[in-house]
C-alpha cells in the first residue's frame, strides 16, 4: 500500500534539550534504529529522517539535534537545522529528561513553543529512573508555560508507553498520501548512516579525550560482486595533536573503533562489510562548506 484516499501522512518534529532522548524515541516509534544515540550530548550532527507507519498512518519524523547557544558555524548549523525541521511540521514533540531537565537549554525552548501554531505535545522521558510525583508537577510547570495539547509519560529505552504516544500522533496527522515506500524507513542515504555509525563509535570510544571537533566523512561505498559492501571513510580532526589518539598505541584503537562500527554496519545492512578508515587533519573542519554538506547541514552564516 502506498497511499489512497483513506490514508495520512505528516511531519512530526522532536525537539528537546540535549540527551533528552530524541534519537532513542524516534528508533522506538519506527521500531528499528535509524537515528544515533550516544550517552554523550550533542551529537546528533547530521539530520536524520526516521520515518514511523501506524495502520494506514505515514510520520515523519525529524529527529533534530540538540539545541544550544550556538557560537560557532556548526553550532549554528545545528541549530538552524533543528527548527528548520519544525517549521513545516504538522506536530512538535518536546521531549524531556525530568531529572536532568537542563532548564538553560528547555526554557528557551518553550519560550519558542509558544508561539508556534503546531499541536504541541509534551513527552516525558526516562520513567523508568524518574520518580511519580515530581513527574506529575514538572508536566503541570510546563503545561503552564505552553499550551500542550497532551502529555505522555514514557520510558524510550524500554518502549514504556511509546505505543499510546504513536497512536496519539497518527491521529494529528493529515489525510493524504504516503511520502515514501511503505519499505522505507529512513531517507538519510546508507553512506550517511554509515559515517553516523562510525562518528557513535568515534565519540563512544574517546569521549574522554576527544573534543566534539571530529567528522566522519564518506569517501565511497560500493557494493560488491559477493554481496558484500565496501565502505571508506575519513575520521576528520582539527589537530595533528589528536591523531594518536584517534589512533591509539599501535593502531589499537582505530582498529577497535572500526571494528565495533563494522559490526554494527553489517548487523543495520544485514550484508558483510569492509570498513577501511583514514584519518585526516584538517584545522579548519569546521568552517568547510564541502563538509557540511556531505554530514548533511545546510550551510549558514
Ligand atoms: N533510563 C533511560 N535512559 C534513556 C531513555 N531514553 C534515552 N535514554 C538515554 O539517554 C541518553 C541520550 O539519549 P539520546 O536518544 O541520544 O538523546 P538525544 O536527545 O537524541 O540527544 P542529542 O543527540 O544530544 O540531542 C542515552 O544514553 C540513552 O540511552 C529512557 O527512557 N530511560
Amino acid at each position: 500500500m502506498s497511499g489512497t484516499d483513506q490514508t495520512r501522512c505528516g511531519v512530526v518534529a522532536v525537539i528537546g534539550a540535549p540527551n533528552a532522548g530524541k534519537s532513542t524515541l524516534v528508533n522506538q516509534l519506527v521500531g528499528q534504529k535509524v537515528a544515533i544515540t550516544s550517552a554523550k550530548a550533542q551529537t546528533t550532527r547530521a539530520r536524520l529522517l526516521g520515518i514511523a507507519l501506524e495502520s494506514e498512518t505515514q510520520m515523519i519524523l525529524v529527529d533534530t539535534p540538540g539545541i544550544f547557544a550556538p557560537r560557532r558555524r556548526l553550532d549554528r548549523a545545528m541549530v538552524s537545522a533543528a527548527w528548520e525541521g519544525a517549521v513545516a511540521a504538522d506536530a512538535v514533540l518536546l521531549v524531556v529528561d525530568p531529572v536532568k531537565q537542563r532548564r538553560h537549554e528547555l526554557m528557551p525552548l518553550l519560550d519558542q513553543l509558544k508561539h508556534r501554531s503546531e499541536r504541541k505535545i509534551l513527552v516525558l522521558n526516562k520513567v523508568d529512573v524518574s520518580k511519580k510525583e515530581p513527574l506529575l508537577e514538572l508536566a503541570q510547570e510546563l503545561g503552564q508555560a505552553v499550551d500542550f495539547a497532551e502529555v505522555f509519560f514514557v520510558s524510550a529505552l524500554t518502549g514504556d508507553g511509546v505505543p499510546e504516544l504513536k497512536t496519539a500522533l497518527s491521529a494529528l496527522m493529515p489525510e493524504g498520501p504516503w511520502h515514501y515506500p511503505e519499505d522505507q524507513v529512513s531517507d538519510a542515504s546508507e553512506r550517511l548512516l554509515a559515517s553516523e555509525v562510525t562518528r557513535e563509535q568515534v565519540y563512544r570510544q574517546l569521549h574522554e579525550e576527544l573534543p566534539y571537533d571530529a567528522a566522519v566523512r564518506p569517501e565511497s561505498y560500493e557494493q560488491r560482486e559477493d554481496g558484500s559492501v565496501e565502505i571508506r571513510q575519513q575520521i576528520v580532526i582539527a589537530r595533528a595533536s589528536q591523531k594518536p589518539i584517534v589512533l591509539g598505541k599501535n593502531g589499537r584503537r582505530i582498529k577497535e573503533i572500526g571494528e565495533a562500527a563494522r559490526k554494527e554496519l553489517s548487523d543495520m545492512l544485514g550484508q558483510k562489510v569492509h570498513l577501511f578508515l583514514h584519518v585526516k587533519v584538517d584545522e579548519n573542519w569546521a568552517e568547510s562548506r564541502e563538509i557540511y554538506e556531505e554530514i548533511g547541514l545546510d550551510w549558514v552564516r
